[in-house]
């Protein structure tokens, strides 16, 4: 049986270990390095899907937590699955709760059969075990979903993360038995071990060894510092097969995305663009601006020159200011606008720099004008 998803590599870098590749799903192909915008409770919050599309976006994510609590996976499997419900026909991928339960709901209790925790909610218990996270994901249709397991918060003991690590890989092989394998979707193993090298090669050694279509780095983008998030990558994706998508989960910034794709990372998610938007966060070529600051009163300008997105193409600072000050729901469907176009444009300006060996030099002059400090 041919594998649902496949990486499809063109050229690594010469300059960096950044690689160009194409990731193939039963919903279409998208170019990497690439970002996924999230769309949790199926929206990509205030975009329409001929908006994404728009803006050139190849796969976007939603959440097994989420839609498994409201409105129900039954209610959407009964709609024809996820992509029909959402009436988004490109690749979706689906998140598999682990993370969810520990970031937002109260009391949990990690057993060896799952987690119970309660209802983020309305404080309802609830259970969630790797069977369930992937009949979950089976109901939702999703191209892509991810193994159920634990991601620890940081920083984590060597001897706590030590016996989490090896009950995610008992989960994972559950999820493998659970997912029977079904021809149209791809389950990608997570590996985790924290900050810890021993760690993440026992993670990676278990994980590759039950044959994955892909492989996520979990675990990080958990409040650690941007080096160790670095070291983590450096001595992690030498570990996970080059033939297959490599997804660093949750992130993330203009830096990161960089960073993490000369180290080899094909696939990034995170919520970043959309809930800065939300406060008038804007990220531009010369780095971030509040867009509510009183400076952009009459400021008639695009919100960045640089930038060819709807909303720099159509509208001013001043306007925008004058939205989110007023609370208006259009100003912040103009600032999501512009930072999910503002990340997908810079994961194709990082894939050109790809093709033309030059992704460090990129890094030296994105970093400048940012305003990001030197390395
Ligand atoms: C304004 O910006 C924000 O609100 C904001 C919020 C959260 C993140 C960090 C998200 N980080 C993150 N998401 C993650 C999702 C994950 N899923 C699984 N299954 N396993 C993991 O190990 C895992 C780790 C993650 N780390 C970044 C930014
Ligand atoms: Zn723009």
């Amino acid at each position: 049986m041919t594998a649902a998803v496949t990486y499809e590599h063109i050229k690594t870098c010469k300059q960096t270990g950044a690689r160009l590749g194409i990731v193939h799903t039963p919903h279409g192909s998208f170019e990497t390095p690439a970002f996924m915008p999230v769309g949790t409770q199926a929206t990509v919050k205030t975009m329409s899907p001929e908006e994404l599309k728009a803006m050139n976006a190849g796969i976007i994510l939603s959440n097994t937590y989420h839609l498994w609590l409201r409105p129900g996976n039954d209610i959407i499997k009964e709609a024809g699955g996820l992509h029909k419900f959402m009436n988004w026909d490109r690749p979706i991928l689906t998140d598999s709760g682990g993370f969810q339960v520990f970031s937002l709901s109260e009391f949990r209790n990690i057993k060896e059969e799952g987690v119970h925790f309660r209802n983020h909610m309305n404080g309802d218990k609830l259970f969630l075990s790797p069977e369930k996270a992937m009949q979950i994901q089976n109901d939702l249709g999703s191209d892509i979903m991810m193994a159920f397991d634990e991601c620890p918060p940081f920083p984590a003991t060597h001897e706590y993360m030590k016996s989490s690590v090896e009950r995610t890989s008992r989960w994972a092989e559950r999820c493998l038995e659970a997912h029977e394998r079904k021809a149209d979707q791809g389950l990608f193993g997570i590996i985790q071990g924290g900050e810890f090298e021993d760690l993440r090669k026992q993670s990676a050694r278990d994980l590759v060894s039950l044959d994955f279509p892909g492989y996520a780095i979990g675990g990080l983008s958990v409040g650690e510092p941007k080096d160790v998030m670095n070291r983590a990558l450096e001595f992690t994706t030498p570990l996970m097969p080059a033939d297959k998508p490599r997804y660093l989960m949750g992130v993330g910034s203009p830096d990161s995305l960089i960073d993490g794709a000369i180290r080899g990372i094909d696939m990034f998610d995170c919520v970043l663009p959309t809930r800065i938007a939300r406060n008038g966060t804007l990220m531009t070529s010369t780095g971030r601006l509040n867009i509510k600051n009183a400076a952009f009163k009459r400021d008639f300008g695009p919100i960045d020159d640089k930038c060819d997105c709807y909303t720099c193409k159509n509208y001013s600072r001043a306007y925008v200011h004058h939205l989110i000050r007023a609370d208006e729901t259009f100003g912040i469907r103009l600032t999501s606008y512009h930072n999910l176009q503002f990340l997908l444009n810079l994961m194709g300006q990082v894939r050109q720099a790809i093709r033309e060996d030059r992704l460090g030099d990129f890094r030296e002059e994105f970093f400048e004008a940012y305003g990001f400090n030197k390395p």
